[in-house]
């Protein structure tokens, strides 16, 4: 495909990119020097096996890992200098972790085309258009999380079309779908690649399925590009060999006598399944393989075999050496041609080989592609900024963008427990008061009930705002959601500010009801100070500011449940919130002093008794410091940048 630079849509330039694993630090070159480059409006597919360095790639390309050296420029925006704007550009489809799993599909699809800077209107459209193209109209209103997971892999691909982006990059996608709508989904992105101009990194273990998918392929090889081409050039290198798919009687392998058979008259290699075996021979060795199989194996030992052209599946294994990467269903699955393939219960035969298909529409898609490259190809995306333009009204409205759509996906997931949240907000600080002001002789006297109160009310906020909130980051970072955030084009900040505040309804709760129930229970008069009115939310920030840095600092979700436990158990197990300082032995009110809702049961109790001195001012200071240090720390720690 002749190409310059108006037509190219990414240009990679000696990337490499390293990593130290192991316990000694060994370094393993992920990618090796990489050199090539993408056509605008081109479906580029990167083949390559397990390790191979294709997710490393990928992300380098996302601006999600920094290149140890080398370039990336993507529609001519320096990758490295500037990820953001290749975030504005990108449609990208993770093979795991996507989020939005609890909102309804069309809001799921709305959702992501406002993150990804559409204006209300474009997002709507899109979101109505994608429901129509992709068959989704019956569960438009059903949650993504009740979808079976083959529609919910079409409402991910959905979700990467949003925006109308430049540059799809897809990962996996037809997985766990059907043949229907594998070839919907082919269809789709050959479309959008011929008339939009829209360019596509295709990632894939599937190569049957990508060499009628593809214009282009680069097939990895131990963070190398070991062979880059249409499939058509590529199976060239194989000469006019022909191919035999070999299926032994009930799985068996095949014995040591009757490889020797075969290979007098071809390579073999073993399939992806026990008990299937693929022979290349040449065209002229035909009849003899025929008979190798059919006389000198028996038809009593041979389930089934099929001649086929070579597909790209055997450049691949010719190169790597691996085994098959696709099943028999996949194949099964590919469309007209290996539908017949499959169909056929008796052997095929040399003259059953034909042209595949399902080629054909791509082919007429790459030529559509080099013949409009550089003049009539590219659409551009709707409402995205134009890269390295970004003033500070665009900034400020994509914070405030994120800021809510993030905030409204955050509350549908809090949701799914404001029921417990809320019931455990309410009832345990109640309990609390109930029950500690009833020990020993009945600690009601004015002094215990304030030191019981505002402890705990702290108590309560702590679980929520600290465990719930880290536990919570924990979990989006397992199940590898955070790539997902970081590839769309919002800021740290909108995202964790989003995080707080879906959290802080549910916390807040839990502060004024141990007053309420003390006032219900005893009568005793609260001076009530107005700085409540700051102390209460400064306490919940600064709380839920902790539970954040400590979930992104820490990246096993082991760890962070052991630290919150602890947290939560140290605190009842020294109650310094719960009873006055004094009366505790030095260790433990050491250990107080150093456990930050100490300071925000301080600030509570002085806002109730109208104390508002010196010692107020220190915890007031020193809540204002957990907050900033906890969420600034956090947006630090999250890995908006995987390395
Ligand atoms: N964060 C990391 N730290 C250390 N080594 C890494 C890291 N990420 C990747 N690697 C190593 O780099 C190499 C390439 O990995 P990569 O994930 O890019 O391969 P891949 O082709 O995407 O594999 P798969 O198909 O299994 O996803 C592997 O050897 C892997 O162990």
């Amino acid at each position: 495909m002749a190409r310059n630079d108006e037509a190219t849509a990414i240009e990679v330039r000696n990337l490499t990119r390293t990593y130290q694993s192991g316990k000694h630090g060994e370094l393993v070159r992920a990618n090796d020097d990489l050199t090539f480059s993408i056509a605008r409006g081109e479906v580029f597919g990167l083949l390559g096996a397990n390790g191979a360095g294709k997710t490393t790639l990928v992300s380098q390309l996302l601006g999600l890992v920094r290149p140890t050296s080398g370039s990336i420029r993507v529609e001519g925006v320096d990758v490295v200098a500037d990820p953001e704007a290749i975030k504005a550009m990108t449609g990208f489809l993770p093979q795991t972790g996507l989020s939005m799993r609890l909102v309804e599909v069309r809001r799921a699809l709305h959702y992501t085309g406002r993150l990804r800077g559409q204006s209300e209107g474009e997002a709507r459209r899109q979101t109505a258009e994608l429901i129509e193209e992709l068959g989704l109209d019956s569960v438009a209103d059903r949650y993504v999380n009740q979808l079976s997971g083959g529609m919910m892999r079409l409402v991910n691909f959905g979700m990467a079309l949003m925006g109308r982006t430049k540059l799809l990059i897809l990962d996996e996608p037809t997985n766990e779908l059907d043949p229907h709508n594998r070839r919907l989904i082919w269809d789709m992105v050959a479309r959008r690649s011929a008339t939009e101009g829209t360019t596509v990194v295709l990632v894939t273990h599937n190569v049957l399925e990508a060499e009628k998918a593809v214009h282009r392929v680069g097939v990895m090889h131990a963070g190398r590009i070991t062979a880059l081409g249409t499939p058509g050039e590529l199976k060239e290198q194989l000469g006019d060999k022909v191919r035999m798919e070999l299926f032994v009687k009930d799985g068996d392998a095949l014995r040591a006598s009757e490889i020797d058979r075969l290979e007098s008259v071809g390579s073999v290699v073993p399939g992806n399944r026990e008990g299937t075996y693929l022979i290349h021979s040449d065209p002229e060795q035909m009849p003899d393989l025929v008979k190798a199989v059919t006389r000198d194996l028996g038809m009593a030992r041979v389930d089934d075999f099929r001649l086929t052209r070579p597909t790209l599946e055997d450049v691949y294994l010719s190169m790597d050496g691996g085994v098959l990467a696709s099943t028999p269903e996949q194949r099964d699955g590919e469309g007209p041609s290996a539908a017949k393939e499959g169909s056929s219960a008796t052997p095929a035969v040399v003259g059953d080989l034909e042209p595949e298909p399902a080629a054909a529409g791509v082919k007429t898609a790459v030529a559509t592609a080099s013949a409009g490259s550089g003049a009539s190809v590219t659409k551009p995306a709707a409402d995205v900024a134009a890269p390295g333009r970004r003033t500070v009204k665009e900034r400020a409205r994509r914070l405030l963008v994120g800021l809510k759509y993030l905030w409204l996906e955050q509350m549908l997931e809090v949701r799914t427990t404001w029921t417990w949240s809320l019931l455990f907000g309410l009832l345990m600080p109640v309990a609390m008061v109930f029950g500690l002001s009833r020990i020993g002789g009945g600690l009601n006297d004015a002094t215990s009930l304030l030191y019981i109160v505002s402890g705990a009310a702290i108590f309560s906020v702590a679980t929520e705002g600290i465990a719930t909130l880290a536990q919570r980051i924990g979990v989006i970072k397992n199940d590898g959601m955070m790539v997902y955030y970081a590839s769309l084009p919002i800021s740290k900040a909108s995202f964790v500010a989003a995080m707080v505040l879906s959290r802080l309804l549910l916390i807040m709760p839990g502060l004024i009801t141990p007053m309420i129930a003390a006032g219900l229970m005893y009568d005793v008069d609260f001076v009530i100070s107005p700085a409540l009115v700051i102390v209460l939310p400064l306490s919940c920030l600064a709380l839920s500011a902790i539970g954040l840095a400590i979930g992104t600092l820490i990246d096993s979700m082991e760890l962070i449940v052991v630290i919150t436990n602890l947290l939560i158990f140290v605190l009842l197990l020294a109650a310094p919130v719960l009873i006055p300082p004094d009366s505790l032995p030095l260790p433990l009110r050491v250990l107080g002093y150093l456990l930050p809702p100490t300071y925000a049961a301080d600030a509570l109790r002085h806002t109730l008794s109208g104390d508002l001195g010196a010692a107020f001012a220190l915890d007031v200071a020193m809540l204002t410091a957990m907050t900033v240090l906890g969420l600034a720390g956090a947006a630090r720690w999250i890995r908006w940048r995987l390395a």
